[in-house]
Formats: C-alpha cells, sequence, structure tokens
C-alpha cells in the first residue's frame, strides 16, 4: 500500500518516496522554501517542528540549508518535561540535529523550563510562546501509530480541551502512554493556524494508522483533526 492508496481529503497533498534519506532532503528543501519566502515578505518566520526518532535526518539536512535563519524561530510542537540535557528531550534533539550549520543562527523557543508541576511548566511555556511569531509559518507533524500526533494522545486527561478549536491555552500539559509520559503539548488551534502544514511519516504501518483515523472522531485518533487543507503529507516505506 502507498500514500495514494488511501481516500485522503480531496485537498490534502501527500507525496511518496523511494527511502526516507530522500524524503527527509524534499522536505528540507520545501520547508527552507517556505521558510525564504516567509522571511522575503514578512521580514521573519516560525519553524515548528515535533520531536521524536523519525525526524533527525530532516533536522540535518535544513541545518544546511542556505537562508537568513537569524531571522527564524524555531520551536516544537510538543516537549517531553525532562531536562534538556536528557536524551528524551524534544529540544535537546533540536539543539544537536537542527541548531548547527547554517541553521545555528536560528532563534530557539523552548517549551521546556523548571518548574513545581507539569502543569506549571505548561503554563510558563505558553507564556513564552507569546514571541512566536503567529500565525506559524511552517509546522513538521509527525504521528505515532497511535494516531497521535504533537503529544496529543488519545485517552490524554486534557485532550478534549487540547482539540477545542476554540481553546485560547497554547500549551497544555499532556500524558503520554509511553515513558516518559509527563509532556508538553501546543494546542490544536495553535498548530492548525500553521500556514504552511506538513505531516512526515514512514512505513506501511502509518499508512495504516491513517486509513484507520479517517473512519474515527480526532478524540480517538488526534491526528484526524489535522486531515484537511493546507495540510501535506509525505511518506516513505
Ligand atoms: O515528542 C514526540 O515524540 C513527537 O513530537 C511525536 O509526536 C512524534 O512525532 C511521534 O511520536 C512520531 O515519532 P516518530 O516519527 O519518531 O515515529
Amino acid at each position: 500500500m502507498a500514500i495514494s492508496d488511501l481516500p485522503l481529503p480531496a485537498e490534502v497533498g501527500s507525496q511518496s518516496f523511494k527511502d526516507a534519506a530522500h524524503m527527509a532532503q524534499a522536505l528540507a528543501e520545501r520547508v527552507a522554501r517556505a521558510l525564504d519566502d516567509a522571511v522575503s515578505q514578512q521580514g521573519g518566520a516560525s519553524l515548528v517542528v515535533s520531536g521524536g526518532r523519525s525526524p533527525i535526518a530532516f533536522f540535518e539536512a535544513l541545518s544546511t540549508c542556505e537562508l537568513d535563519w537569524s531571522r527564524v524561530q524555531v520551536s516544537l510542537a510538543d516537549e517531553r518535561w525532562v531536562d534538556v540535557s536528557d536524551p528524551d528531550s524534544n529540544e535537546g534533539l533540536l539543539r544537536r540535529h537542527l541548531l548547527q550549520n547554517a541553521a545555528a543562527e536560528a532563534q530557539l523557543i523552548g517549551l521546556s523550563q523548571p518548574a513545581e508541576s507539569l502543569d506549571q511548566a505548561a503554563h510558563q511555556a505558553g507564556q513564552k510562546l507569546s514571541s512566536l511569531r503567529q500565525p506559524i509559518d511552517v509546522l513538521v507533524l509527525g504521528m505515532g501509530s497511535d494516531g497521535h500526533t504533537a503529544s496529543l494522545f488519545p485517552a490524554s486527561p486534557m485532550l478534549e480541551q487540547a482539540l477545542d478549536p476554540d481553546g485560547t491555552e497554547r500549551c497544555l500539559p499532556m500524558l503520554a502512554p509511553s515513558k516518559p509520559q509527563q509532556r508538553i503539548t501546543m494546542t490544536y488551534p495553535l498548530l492548525v493556524s500553521a500556514r504552511t502544514q506538513i505531516l512526515s511519516i514512514q512505513g506501511s504501518e502509518k499508512l495504516e494508522t491513517l486509513q484507520q483515523a479517517l473512519s474515527l472522531e480526532p478524540m480517538q485518533m488526534p491526528i484526524r483533526a489535522f486531515l484537511h487543507s493546507p495540510l501535506e503529507i509525505y511518506w516513505c516505506p
């Protein structure tokens, strides 16, 4: 099965690539073009990316793309509530793989900071994001095989509030079923306001997840809430 076999809504774009390396390079070039256009047209740009394992090749490729990175803000769709030095930290992942080479000049707006509680950490992250250019210019999402995206996890206690299109919070605390389970996530209204939205996924299992999501509600599979214009899906086997 390939992405073109899925009954996606007509307004959702999709591209297949022969392998992860080709997809990472194509995604980096697509994101770099969109950021460069935003800097040219509005004097600055905001990029929000996801963590996890698969974006590393994309981060490495994007870090070498030439553009005025000093005018680009980079933030995270979600964060694990751990120290930045922790191997599970998404900010640590970004610092190691994206904020190098040309992209070392980018302005990082991380979500993680020490706090008394996860709720307080999420509130503080939301306050930090008041300096993020909004609407977000470029959003890159991943997806878990359970249909989560960012840290919008099925069955998480605050998922309904996080998915509320009329919600006013920028960030909310979330609980992931896997360890480390304490997360901070950007909320749906903030994420879905992005001008350019790309979902980057790999493998047949994630195609099956997408196929399931098409017949489910966002509360069952949060990725469902993003399957409409202007989403573009990048997929490789
Ligand atoms: O913090 C995280 O883990 C990510 O933000 C998360 O939403 C990720 O995008 C998916 O879990 C997919 O991860 P992979 O792309 O590594 O499978």
